[in-house]
């Protein structure tokens, strides 16, 4: 079959409005509006062809994202586009760039962490981009004293850092500070004096995150004006005083709220791609199975297949509710910041951090489970998974590597667990931890399979689940006498502790979701079915923690998973529908494998010959290296 759509017997299969589903995804019909429009304005404007990325030097590759950041810079100005649109714009351009550094992390830094006069100073300049900033935090080695190490835009492009150093007055060490610090003359570029500045060198994957110039930077003897200073949290005065304003210390790291915050956000992006790419040739690839001459068995039908693939697209949309409310929970934090309230910032906290950690960990390891449910294909460059891969897995160390998030997730719970005892009662997404006494006891109550669809019942079993896990942490950490000691020794189970709080979370939020107005035929009920794949494929994957806290019987966990494969039955058909309501351009998704017509097999066989090395048929090489050796054997045989 040529040409076509040959994924139109399966569009025909949906049982729900795709279209309203695709508002649902995109949060709003403004929000579909905004994504739909700038999305095709990219992939229709040739600029922003990214295909030729692999093959690519360092060099070329790297030139090429400065173009295209210009290039994009120059038609944001001149179509006037809002900061919505711009950063959607950016979003489809899909090439990390130091402009990710400059609009996610300098700007927020200084708007958190600057006074008024500051950010009257400063974001004027940074908004029009007549200075280019990054986020200078990470060390080469330990401590805020050796070099700066890591910052992406830091290596080639920024003209200013926000750096993150200790702080030293009068011999006393304050501890760590932001300040602004200009890095490179605004009329050559070249490094100022005192500053050693460069690439830190070629990272994972060809292409992927090498169009980011992450960067190694050294002072000597720099001086940094006082008022560069960020001073909203902390000042000094001109005769040198230390002092500090009536907020927490812990401000200081704000931005990294803000940026986990938009990294979840993210993580249903990513996987939400892959899940398409694997879904659509899912669907297209046959493979065994023919009966009686008929056609074989398309791959998406073996149980095997939709037991990897399924509960990978349920993640997606559960990461992306989750994310959609950690927005929101943001937007809280920050007002009531503004109002002085700070009593919600530790929780703030450890949402993102926890949230970051784990919805990074399932994308990336989704990607590579989509990359092997193409089979071979999956591993060509044309399939868009190997760069989709290498671009996504530093996710799990940037902005905090993902055990040490969860140890920070682990030591929120353990305070939150020691303050029931003096009678503070818990608030937000730790509420449950004040029925402990409840969950501690409680027992599930399922005797057969549908009895898993019941949203209370589920969400039972995994506030038991986790109050126990936590409950266990705090009475042997009450066993040591040193309680960094006793926190260290069982780093371990406290990480398995915030993940059991973090899996609660985001399918207490996904249960949220449905119960909300959510308009289109067929729409809640398919979204439902998602839910209860998220959460049970959860349960059967853990049903260790599960079973060995008492909080189901193994009858239970036997059931729960019968009607995990009741529910893939019931997803079966509607599954490419789900993937179109993402909305992606073949552009954005970069995949042939995941065109939206699945006309996959004449294009793979197209792009082929497209590859440089075809371009001739004899290689270059072959005459100095193989023929000689191929003529010495044809020799060797004759005597
Ligand atoms: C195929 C092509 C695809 C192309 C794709 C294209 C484009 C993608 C484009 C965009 C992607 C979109 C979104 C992503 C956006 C940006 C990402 C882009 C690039 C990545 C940039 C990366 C930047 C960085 O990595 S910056 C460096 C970050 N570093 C860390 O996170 C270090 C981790 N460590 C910590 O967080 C530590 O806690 C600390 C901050 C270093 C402090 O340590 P310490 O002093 O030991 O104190 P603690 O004991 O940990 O804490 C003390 C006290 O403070 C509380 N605390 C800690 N942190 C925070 C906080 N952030 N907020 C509030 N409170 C905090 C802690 O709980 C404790 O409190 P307590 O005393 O009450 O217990
Ligand atoms: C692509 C990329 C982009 C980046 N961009 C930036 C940027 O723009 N700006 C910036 O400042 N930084 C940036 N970083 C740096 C990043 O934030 C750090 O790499 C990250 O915070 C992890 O720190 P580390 O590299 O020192 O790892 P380490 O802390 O050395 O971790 C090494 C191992 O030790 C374990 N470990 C560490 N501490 C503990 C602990 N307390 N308990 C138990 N286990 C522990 C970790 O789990 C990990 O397995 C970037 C990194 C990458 C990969």
């Amino acid at each position: 079959m040529e040409g076509g759509d040959h994924l139109a017997h399966e569009r025909k299969k949906a049982q729900f409005d795709v279209e309203a589903m695709k508002i649902v995804w995109a949060g709003s019909r403004h929000a579909f509006e905004v994504s739909d429009r700038i999305s095709k304005l990219v992939a229709s404007d040739p600029a922003f062809r990214k295909d030729n990325r692999p093959m690519l030097s360092r060099k070329e590759l790297f030139k090429n994202t400065l173009r295209k950041a210009a290039y994009a810079w120059k038609r944001i100005i001149e179509l006037r586009l809002s900061e919505e649109e711009a950063s959607k714009l950016r979003f489809y351009v899909d090439e990390p760039a130091f402009t990710d550094l400059h609009w996610g992390m300098f700007l927020p830094a200084i708007k958190g962490q600057g006074t008024e006069e500051q950010q009257q100073k400063w974001l004027p300049l940074a908004y029009k981009m007549q200075i280019i900033g990054c986020y200078a935090q990470t060390e080469l080695g330990h401590g805020s004293n050796s070099s700066k190490w890591w910052p992406g835009g830091l290596g080639k492009i920024s003209t200013h850092a926000v750096v993150y150093a200790r702080l030293i007055t009068d011999g006393q060490d304050h501890g760590v500070h932001g300040f602004i610090v200009q890095l490179r003359s605004l009329d050559d570029h070249s490094p100022l004096p005192g500053i050693t500045v460069g690439d830190i060198g070629m990272k994972f994957g060809n292409g992927a995150y090498n169009t980011m110039d992450n960067g190694v930077l050294r002072f000597d003897h720099v001086r940094i004006p006082r008022d560069q200073m960020l001073m909203k949290v902390s000042q000094v005065s001109r005769e040198g005083k230390y002092s500090q304003s009536n907020v927490p210390r812990q401000l200081v790291y704000g931005t990294m709220v803000f940026v986990r915050q938009t990294i979840v956000a993210d993580a249903s992006c990513a996987l939400s791609r892959a899940v398409c790419i694997a879904t659509r040739y899912s669907a297209v690839r046959r493979q065994f199975g023919s009966q009686n001459g008929g056609p074989e068995t398309q791959v998406i039908d073996y149980k095997t297949q939709q037991s990897r693939l399924f509960p990978l697209l349920a993640s997606a949309y559960a990461f992306r509710f989750v994310g959609e409310w950690l927005k929101w929970l943001y937007t809280d934090v920050t007002q009531r910041l503004q109002a002085n309230d700070f009593s919600t910032l530790p929780e703030a906290h450890a949402c993102t951090a926890g949230l970051k950690s784990l919805t990074t960990a399932a994308t990336a390891d989704g990607i590579e489970e989509c990359r092997k449910l193409c089979g071979g294909h999956g591993y060509l460059c044309s399939s868009g998974l190997p760069e989709l891969f290498a671009v996504y897995v530093p996710a799990c160390t940037y902005e905090g590597d993902n055990t040490v998030l969860l140890l920070q997730v682990a030591r929120f719970l353990v305070k939150t667990l020691s303050q029931l005892g003096s009678g503070k009662q818990p608030v937000g997404t730790t509420a449950y931890m004040g029925q402990v006494e409840h969950l501690m006891q409680c027992h599930c109550n399922v005797q057969k399979a549908e009895d898993w669809l019941k949203p209370a019942v589920i969400l039972e079993a995994f506030e038991a689940r986790s109050a126990r896990m936590s409950v266990a942490c705090a009475k042997n950490l009450s066993k040591f006498t040193n309680p960094e000691e006793g926190f260290a020794e069982l780093s371990g189970d406290l990480v398995e502790a915030a993940i059991a709080h973090c899996q609660l979370i985001i399918v207490s939020k996904f249960i949220e979701k449905l119960q909300q107005d959510i308009p289109g035929k067929g729409v809640k009920q398919q979204l439902g079915v998602l839910c209860n794949i998220y959460a049970l494929f959860l349960l059967h994957k853990h049903q260790g923690d599960f079973l060995s806290t008492g909080c189901i019987t193994p009858k239970q966990a036997y059931l729960a998973n019968e009607q995990l494969r009741a529910l893939y039955s019931q997803a079966r058909p509607n599954a490419i529908a789900l993937v179109d309501a993402f909305n992606y351009t073949d552009h954005y998704l970069g995949s042939i494998l995941g065109c939206y017509d699945g006309n996959v097999y004449p294009k793979l066989y197209e792009a082929a010959w497209k590859d440089p090395l075809n371009d001739s048929v004899v290689p270059d090489g072959y005459r100095e290296y193989i023929w000689p050796m191929l003529k010495q054997q044809l020799r060797t045989a004759r005597l």
